[in-house]
């Protein structure tokens, strides 16, 4: 693993790392804060998933997550959104909600994106093992996820898929239905194929239908975000946590867009609900 950059803040480090990704094959890269702390101890790790067309690089500089990580004394880890380099497949158009930027947490078994494009692998088996390797202060005993929009998506099907693995999941005006939106249908045919059985597994509502259980969800919608009627539909992930006996705190707020001024400005309640549990 190569560090790219270490940078002190609020009493921590922020480091950017990159190293070779066997499941995507390509390099990749990830920021990770770890607040200041005994040596020897071991802090807990709250991922954060992001949404189309980022990299790990939007939350670090925009999340406004430090303070309060540093605060609670959690490690915060930001991965990529898909494989990027020489010779990865990119949408044909260039469009900003597939290919580059738009992994969506799913390990494809389409060609020409399988090959590159395993980002739960990625998420799920290998950038846990290396933060394992290579930064022993993480006690990956103790995870929690988060994510926005399309990492909304990822974070919340992943707990659901690994509820063993995660104290609590929350996210911030995710897609809650690839399924039933032009983003998710666009992206899962192109990644999985035709056959919408395959999809399920990336669909939280879907997978909440087909058994999947989560204690609790905790989510932020802004009222005023473009993408809320045709791409987010917080109802579908509400009624699905009704039917299923899911305890769903969903806060919907006013004024709020889709930006990381909204997610800013929700950040730290975040954390600091994912601290309570993580410390339980
Ligand atoms: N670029 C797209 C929107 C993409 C978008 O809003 N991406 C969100 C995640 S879904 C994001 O976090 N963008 C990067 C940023 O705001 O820093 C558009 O023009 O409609």
């Amino acid at each position: 693993m190569e560090t790219l950059s270490t940078t002190k803040a609020h009493g921590g480090t922020q480091y950017v790392y990159r190293h070779d990704s066997t499941m995507t094959a390509t390099p990749m890269t990830f920021s990770v804060f770890v607040p200041e702390h005994e040596e020897g101890a071991k802090l807990p790790v709250l991922w954060y998933l992001s949404g189309l067309t980022c990299t790990h690089a939007n939350v670090t500089e925009k999340g406004e997550y430090r303070a309060a990580c540093a605060e609670h004394g959690i490690i915060f880890v930001a991965p990529d959104t898909s494989p990027r380099g020489d010779g990865v497949p990119d949408d044909a158009e260039g469009a900003y909600d597939f290919g580059l930027g738009a992994g969506f947490y799913v390990n494809a078994t389409e060609e020409p994106w399988s090959a590159n494009y395993r980002m739960r692998a990625y998420i799920e088996d290998e950038l846990p093992a290396q933060i394992a390797t290579h930064l022993p202060v993480a006690d990956l005993t103790r995870q929690s996820i988060t994510g926005h929009s399309m990492g909304g998506h990822g974070a919340l099907t992943i707990a659901l898929r690994n509820p063993d693995r995660f104290r609590s999941v929350s996210a911030f005006a995710p897609i809650v239905s690839p399924m039933n939106c032009p983003w998710g249908e666009k992206a899962l045919t192109g990644y999985i194929g035709a056959d919408r059985e395959a999809w399920r597994p990336y669909d939280a509502c879907a997978l909440i239908a087909d058994g999947s259980r989560v204690p609790e969800i905790l989510v932020d919608q802004g009222e005023a975000d473009s993408f809320l009627e045709t791409q987010l539909k917080p109802e579908l992930l509400r009624e699905a946590c009704a039917e299923a006996g899911i305890d769903l705190t969903l806060r919907m707020q006013p004024g709020y867009d889709h930006s990381y001024y909204f997610i800013s400005s929700f950040m730290a309640e975040h954390v600091a609900w994912h601290a309570e549990r993580l410390k339980r």
